[in-house]
């Protein structure tokens, strides 16, 4: 869950025309992937399933007009960011400024004109993908790639949630490389953040179970959410860590705990009740970080709270 592959392309066709959907079909093969629906309530029902980039939608159809189709579609949360096309046999003015107010983004008019009607959609998927990709970098520190802090506050609230439902144990270890102002000193700023990206990869890399999330929670400290952990095997989880970044052998000379550059690791974990908060849970392993710089650092402490 720490990376996510780029997706296929999702193509709606909402048309009460079957020659209409065959013919769509056959333009936008090479597109992505293609649903159709021959009526709006089907039409409805698949988008909020598949979440369709692109939406070609019909404005003359019997029951439920294109019109109608596109107004639910901009009121519901899973669909109302798609790009609407609609197909309509009226041109003019009028038509074009009725589809425009109701959320369309474009309007192909019939009967069809293949290259165009295939560079309309062409030009919505690319709008999708640059908005994900915004979406994708607006989760991201930009200097290690790991998952920022907002991500984190964001992805704690729910599985804190999810995990008080289940009654399931939720762990949380807070990571901070040692002695790094010494390192930045020593070495040079840029030096420093060449490390803290060593360090991230190697955090994120070893922190790949599902829905395990890694971020970046501060400047040379990172938070891993470890779902149903306990604080066993979360002290196991940050030992291993400390090992790991030993064993890149970094050499750290202005550290006074090891000649290469090592972490320490403070690590809670609660089964979240009606009377526990997320502050408990960061403050428990916050307050087991302290204990591990205080006790020598490269080592990992479990919270005795929490
Ligand atoms: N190169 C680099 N340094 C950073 C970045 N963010 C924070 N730092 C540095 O990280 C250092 C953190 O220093 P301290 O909080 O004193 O902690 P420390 O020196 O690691 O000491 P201990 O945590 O007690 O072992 C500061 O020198 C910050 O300037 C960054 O993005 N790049």
């Amino acid at each position: 869950m720490n990376s996510a592959p780029e997706e296929q392309s999702r193509i709606l066709i909402i048309d009460d025309s079957a020659t209409s959907i065959r013919l769509l079909s056959a333009i936008l093969k090479d597109l992505g992937r293609i649903w159709f629906a021959t009526s709006g309530e089907a039409g409805i029902a698949l988008a909020r399933e598949h979440r369709p980039h692109v939406i070609l939608l019909d404005v003359e159809m019997p029951l439920m007009s294109g019109y109608e189709v596109c107004r639910v579609l901009k009121e519901t949360s899973e669909t109302r960011d798609a790009s609407i096309i609609f197909i309509t046999g009226q041109s003019g003015m009028e038509s074009e400024i009725r589809a425009l107010e109701a959320g369309a983004v474009d309007f192909i008019t019939k009967p069809v004109n293949q290259p165009v009607a295939k560079a309309r959609v062409c030009t919505q998927l690319n709008v999708q993908r640059q908005a994900e990709a915004l979406v994708r970098l607006a989760k991201r520190d930009g200097l290690t790639g790991l998952f920022n802090r907002r991500y984190f506050n964001e992805m704690i609230e729910l599985e804190f949630s999810r995990h008080q439902r289940q009654g399931h144990v939720l762990g949380l270890a807070l990571i901070d490389i040692d002695h790094f102002k010494a390192f930045n000193d020593g070495y040079g700023h840029l030096e420093g953040d060449t490390c803290l990206s060593m360090v991230a990869q190697t955090i994120a890399l070893a922190t790949q179970r599902p829905s395990e999330i890694v971020a970046r929670y501060g400047g040379e400290e990172f938070v891993a959410i470890l779902p149903h952990t306990t604080l066993e095997e979360a002290s196991k989880y940050g030992a291993w860590l400390c090992e790991k970044i030993y064993d890149l052998k970094i050499p750290h000379q202005f550290s006074s705990c090891a000649s290469v550059v090592t972490i320490s690791v403070g690590v809670a974990a609660l089964v979240p009740s009606e009377n526990s908060t997320i502050r408990q849970l960061i403050n428990a392993a916050d307050h087991a970080l302290y204990r591990a710089k205080a006790a020598g650092r490269n080592r990992v402490i479990a919270s005795d709270s929490g």
